[in-house]
């Protein structure tokens, strides 16, 4: 990067420091290595309050991987609990209705098993008295029985055992259909090769002239954190949350960051992206002018979700530095966050539109000093529906900032990075474009053209006999996935939904629940498909599959994280039969297989998905209710503050936007016809 004023944070090729890695001997770092302390959680945890430097302290060195220890959960609690403070009404809890509803279930039960006791006893009573009758299996208690656990629920645990091997088999075992309409697409693929050809050579060519030579890319190998040269407080940081050693992808950006140059970075989900670009920036901070306060960094993140976790680790790195954040998220308060930011935070970490709002709308917060502009999930945000957006945010930040790019799927198509005016950027790609982690194991249900309706069925048969725990389920729709919430809830399985419907409290405490282990499932839109890191999720179910190869590869890529082992579970219907090709080809084939439920299985879920099919209506119609209500609750609170704020409220300048109320409306419409294509059949 060029142009660094006299203010700027200083790169490492500036900083006198560099000489510590030189002079660090290799004899030293092998002793270093050796020692293997391991500080427990515990220790860490105390390590990350202290406000001071301990000069005592020896970092934790654990030679080998990188994934060695056991790395801390990033909390959402701060900011659920500001969430909490600002909540006007409290929410319809949908666990509540589905509560009440079960209860109802029971006592209905109850009731009727007592009516058949006193009928039985009236019946014995009449045997007695010569006049007797059959005494028959109540079929309607059995069923009711069926939804809630007891005797049938009993006899599903000891068959799913037996049944989890038998049911995956490897792909080889494939219809020869499948592989028929693979042929085919080859043959149109052999078609189109010429053309192809001469396209692909002048992308290369543009691409040699885009990015900076490869020479730039280091093949710097490092055992450990300590051996990186970064500083004590980063270093203290670092061992704080239980990072010992770097990924590939920290190896090369570390270094490359520190030299302030422009970087599009790609390595598989779940291989520590976040803190490629956290640990640099916080050390290049550490030389920063302290005189007088500016935001000198801005992280950009598609989801709030995401925005909140990568704030999260970048508090927790910087437990040991002086360095401030500030959270700018949708969903939380405009006020509050006004606030933090006229205390002029070094880091703002934050999602698009509500970054431009404070633009706009901030009195003295501006991006004219910010200095690293980082994109998390950068291909995401290179999309049309935040391309407007984006473009706002670049035109505000200085053309000589430095510019960092992320994703798993992270494009070098030389069109789209142009928007982001990098300058001579370094391609650092960890792992051939379009992977899936090492450790993931993709299978795939197929489902038939016209079995299509047997989709909720074939879920309900994984999860009441296969995967009881610690399981994520995408879904198309923000409906359907409330839907199946309700239906989960009344069979049984404890499940929390993640989706644009809910409140940004709700969300976080459905992901809290989750991660904490309170509910089993996961129930979300592509919402949480992206960046979201929960420890132990140990299985991805896709209900639908989407169009695009790189939204499944970060669907499937919440679990098999950091070197962990990890399944994905697709169903996968006709149309989706070239995703299913790119999965077989992009993995290891034993990876991939073909897994069967058994359609007297699929049967019995159907039958008992007929039978709440009303339950289900009930409830959302007591949740729709329920909102209305509180809807009403809310306008009341509203009018009460405006007429005890009037004054106040009327004398604030009203906010402004970059594009007209019309342009928004069509630059969101053009975000959901993106999204909606990723479905198109
Ligand atoms: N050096 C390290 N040592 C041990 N664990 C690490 C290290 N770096 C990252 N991790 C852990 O690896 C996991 C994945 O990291 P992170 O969320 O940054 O991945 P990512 O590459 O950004 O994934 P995605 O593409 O899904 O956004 C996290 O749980 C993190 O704590």
């Amino acid at each position: 990067m060029s142009g660094f004023d006299d203010d700027f944070i200083h790169t490492i090729d500036e900083d006198d420091n560099v000489q510590v890695i030189e002079e660090l001997s290799e004899e030293e770092v092998a002793v270093t290595t050796n020692k293997k302390r391991k500080v427990s959680k515990k220790a860490a945890k105390k390590n990350a309050t202290k406000e001071d430097m301990d000069n005592s302290f020896t970092f934790n060195i654990e030679g080998g991987g990188a994934y060695k220890n056991n790395t801390m959960d990033w909390d959402f609690a701060t900011t659920r609990e500001k969430l909490k403070a600002e909540t006007l009404v409290p929410r319809t809890n949908i666990d509540d209705i589905i509560a009440k509803k079960l209860k109802e279930k029971k006592q209905l039960k109850n009731g009727k098993k007592r009516k058949a006791i006193e009928a039985d006893e009236t019946q014995e009573v009449e045997a007695v008295n010569g006049e007797g009758a059959n005494i028959s299996d109540n079929d309607e208690d059995l069923a009711v029985d069926g939804f809630g656990g007891g005797v049938v629920e009993d006899e599903e645990e000891s068959e799913n055992d037996s049944q989890d091997d038998s049911e995956a088999e490897s792909s080889e075992s494939e219809s020869e259909e499948e592989n028929q309409g693979d042929q085919n697409d080859e043959s149109d693929d052999e078609a189109n090769g010429e053309d192809d050809e001469e396209v692909n050579q002048f992308e290369i060519e543009r691409k040699k002239a885009y990015f900076a030579p490869d020479s730039d890319q280091p093949e710097m190998l490092y055992e450990s954190f300590s051996a990186m040269n970064l500083s004590r407080p980063i270093q203290k940081g670092l061992a704080s949350v239980g990072f010992v050693a770097p990924t590939a992808i920290q190896c090369k950006t570390i270094p490359v960051a520190l030299l302030g140059k422009d970087i599009c970075g790609g390595a598989v989900t779940g291989s520590g992206k976040t803190a490629a670009f956290v640990v640099p920036i916080l050390e290049r901070l550490l030389y920063r002018p302290r005189q007088t306060a500016t935001t000198r960094v801005l992280i950009l993140c598609p989801t709030r979700e995401l925005a909140v976790q990568v704030h999260s680790v970048a508090v927790k790195l910087a437990s040991f530095t002086d360095i401030q954040f500030c959270l700018c998220v949708g969903g939380l308060s405009v006020k509050g966050q006004e606030l933090e930011l006229k205390q002029k935070p070094d880091v703002v970490v934050a999602t698009p539109g509500r970054l431009i709002d404070h633009v706009r709308n901030s009195p003295s917060f501006t991006l004219e000093s910010c200095e690293i502009l980082v994109m998390d999930e950068a291909d995401r945000m290179l999309e049309d529906g935040f391309a407007d957006e984006l473009g706002e945010i670049v035109k505000s930040c200085p053309k000589s900032r430095q510019t960092m790019l992320f994703s798993a799927t992270m494009t070098d198509n030389v069109d789209q990075l142009i928007r982001m005016s990098l300058q001579r950027p370094v391609r650092l790609m960890i792992d051939p474009s379009n992977q899936a982690a090492a450790k993931l194991t993709q299978e795939f249900v197929r489902i038939r053209a016209h079995k299509e309706a047997d989709r909720p069925a074939v879920l309900l048969a994984l999860c009441k006999k296969t995967f009881k725990r610690k399981c994520i389920v995408f879904f198309r729709s923000k409906a359907a996935a409330h839907q199946m919430k309700i239906v989960f809830g009344l069979c049984g399985l404890s499940a929390a939904e993640l989706h644009g419907n809910l409140s940004q409290e709700q969300r976080l405490e459905a992901l809290e629940k989750f991660r904490d282990g309170e509910v089993d499932y996961l129930l979300a839109t592509d919402l949480a498909s992206r960046g979201l890191d929960i420890k132990g999720i140990e299985v991805v179910i896709n209900f639908n599959m989407p169009q695009q190869f790189a939204q499944y590869l970060h669907r499937v890529g919440r679990t098999a994280r950091a070197g962990r082992n990890g399944r994905s579970v697709t169903l996968i219907g006709e149309a989706d039969r070239k995703l299913l090709k790119m999965a077989v080809k992009s993995s290891n084939k034993q990876q991939v297989k073909h897994r069967v439920v058994p359609a007297e299985l699929i049967s019995k879920y159907k039958a008992k998905l007929e039978a709440i099919t009303e339950e289900v209506k009930d409830v959302m119609k007591q949740e729709k209710e329920d909102k209305v209500i509180r809807q009403t609750e809310m306008e009341l609170k509203k009018s009460e503050n405006l007429l005890q704020h009037a004054n106040e409220i009327y004398s604030r300048p009203a906010r402004t936007w970059f594009q007209s109320d019309k342009d928004k409306k069509k630059s969101k419409d053009v975000g959901m016809q993106a999204y909606k294509s990723m479905f198109k059949k």
